[in-house]
């Protein structure tokens, strides 16, 4: 077992809620021992759906993803778990790119699909 506790992002547009939220039901008994951040929308839903406590941030599309994002930039954030909608224009696609550039530019572990998050949630 990890001894480590990592600080994880949650974030999924709306279409990929449902996702998120059977992918953290599935990895609950890891997803446990880590501090868990999410937007708001997806953090409620990934807390009711599985009973884990996430920090809330404001909804993706009024700040959640820049406030995921400073925490990046301010080494606040291991991991950035985001379930992104290929099928979907994003009103504040902006944001969205904001954040996914700088989880690449601070090396933080990005995941947009089960398959990596599976993989990336193994590793940490
Ligand atoms: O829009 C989002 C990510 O871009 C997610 O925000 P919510 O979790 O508040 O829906």
């Amino acid at each position: 077992m990890e001894a480590c506790m990592a600080r994880i992002g949650l974030v999924a547009h709306d279409d990929k809620k449902d996702d998120l939220c059977a992918w953290a039901e599935r990895h609950r008994h890891k997803l446990v021992q880590h501090e868990l951040w999410g937007t708001g929308t997806t953090g409620s839903r990934v807390m009711a759906a599985t009973g884990l406590t996430v920090q809330l941030l404001k909804s993706g599309p009024l700040g959640g993803d820049q406030q995921l994002g400073a925490m990046i930039c301010e080494g606040r954030l291991d991991v950035l778990i985001f379930f992104i909608d290929p099928l979907s224009a994003q009103p504040h696609d902006v944001d969205v790119k904001a954040l996914t550039r700088l989880a690449t530019l601070y090396d933080v572990p990005l995941a947009n699909n089960r398959s990596t998050a599976d993989a990336v949630l193994a590793a940490v």
